[in-house]
Formats: structure tokens, sequence, C-alpha cells
């Protein structure tokens, strides 16, 4: 049931922005933004590097995510940020398994579960994000595509409390083209089934599935009024005064 779950918005900033923008984006567009607190979650991922300058001006209702981290711990591993390094800088959330990842950066499931089950245990929660390309939704082969993705992180969560799952149909991520309601609906149902005959009762119930790919203010509330759609992870529209437009479509 729907109204079991507070809605779920995040920001995906992407490798966007420069002190100046990153300093209006806080001042002028979220901090002053009359936001329900009661009805839904915000959550803004800036770049790595922007973190400790968003943490210090950022209302505190608006939680921060870290875009990625390591698989590995700290040490020698030059360039790498481990998720043991985000909570001693008091990160509360975490992206992982962005398609972009996967597909730059060469992130298999089994690199995405690694890097889940360690941000989990640093006490860290995550936005596992998943979601299949054109040619596997043209193949037809996407519910086949989620269960892989979906079944290759489960044993790295040992309580879905702490995770959201993202929806991101690669096809609609910076597209301009999202799925359409029916569309993003068909698949976020199936994934519900797949936590309620894989995760339990509980996880089917409660955890968050929120859909990304070419969100915007135009659309949302459209895509929001499906019933197992439970928010966004929105990208290139969370960089403008729109986001907001999205974020009170869930409140
Ligand atoms: O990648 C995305 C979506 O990006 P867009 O909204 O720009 O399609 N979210 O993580």
């Amino acid at each position: 049931m729907k109204s079991a779950r507070k809605f779920f918005v995040g920001g995906n900033w992407k490798s966007n922005g420069t002190i100046s923008s990153v300093k209006d984006l806080v001042f002028k567009v979220l901090n002053p933004a009359p936001i329900n607190f009661s009805k839904v979650d915000v959550v803004v991922a800036p770049m790595a590097i922007h973190i400790p300058l968003v943490q210090s001006i950022l209302r505190p209702e608006i939680q921060i995510a870290a875009q990625n981290a390591s698989i590995t711990g700290q040490g020698a591993y030059t360039g790498e940020i481990s998720p043991e390094h985000f909570k001693d800088q008091a990160v509360p959330w975490i992206i992982l398994g962005h398609s972009e990842r996967r597909n730059f950066y060469g992130e298999t499931d089994q690199i995405v579960a690694g890097k889940i089950k360690r941000t989990l245990g640093a006490g860290i929660q995550v936005i596992a994000c998943i979601g299949e390309n054109l040619k596997e939704r043209e193949s037809g082969v996407t519910t086949e595509v989620i269960t892989r993705q979906l079944s290759a992180i489960k044993n790295s969560i040992s309580d879905w409390r702490n995770v959201v799952i993202a929806y991101e149909p690669v096809w609609a991520i910076g597209t301009g083209v999202s799925a359409n309601p029916n569309q993003a609906q068909e698949v976020h149902a199936e994934i519900r089934k797949w936590l309620h005959a894989n995760a339990g009762d509980v996880a089917a119930k409660t955890t968050r599935v929120i859909y990304g790919g070419s969100v915007t203010d135009a659309n949302s509330n459209e895509l929001i009024g499906q019933p197992d759609i439970d928010g966004f992870l929105v990208g290139g529209a969370s960089l403008k005064p729109g986001f907001i437009s999205i974020v009170e479509s869930c409140a």
C-alpha cells in the first residue's frame, strides 16, 4: 500500500557545478523552498568535492548523498573515496550502481553488490540504481534484466529499511524521453513483486522504489500518481528551480 511509504526525491547533480553555482542552487532554490518534509524525504547528491561546502550551507531537513564510493576501504587506492570516509564526513546516503558508472566505468553487478555491502556496513544508506538499456527494452527482456540486477545485490542487503531502489531505464536518462506512466508503473510493480518474493513482506511494503530518467516538473505529477512509484531520482532538472515543483508533486 503506497501510503505505507514516505515519498523520496533525490537530486543527482552528477559531474556538474562550481562553487558559485552550488551556492546559488542552495541559497536561491533549496533553502527557501516551501517543502512539506512530513510527506517527502529530499536528498541531494553534489559532486564529492562539493559535499563539505553543501553540508555547511544547506538547510538540515534536506539530506546529502555521495554519487559513488569505492569497493575498497581506506589505503593505497589512489583517487578512491571509501564509504568509511563518507561516514567520517557524516554523509548519510550514497548512490550506487548508476548506469553511467556501469557503462562508462565498467561497474559489474558484482562490483555494485560489493559497494552496497561495504556502504551499508559503514552505516550509510544506499540508493541502488537498476535499469535496462534500449536494446534490452526493445528485445522485451526488461524484467529479466531488472531481476538479474536485483538478485545480484540481494545478499549484500541485510536490512532493506536502509535501501531505496531507483529504477532508471537507461534509454530515458538524459534523453528528454521519460518512460510513460504505464511503462514505469509496469516495472515498479515487477520490482515490488520481486521484493515480496525475495526480501520479505516488510521490505515489500516499506522499501521505496523511485523512478529516474528525464523527470521534469512537466511529467512528475502524472508519474507520481502511479501506485508503485514512490518518488524520483532526478538528474538534469535537479540543477534548476523546477526541482522544487517535482518535490511538491510528492507532497
Ligand atoms: O540519471 C538520472 C536521471 O537523469 P535525467 O533526469 O537527467 O534523465 N538520475 O540518477
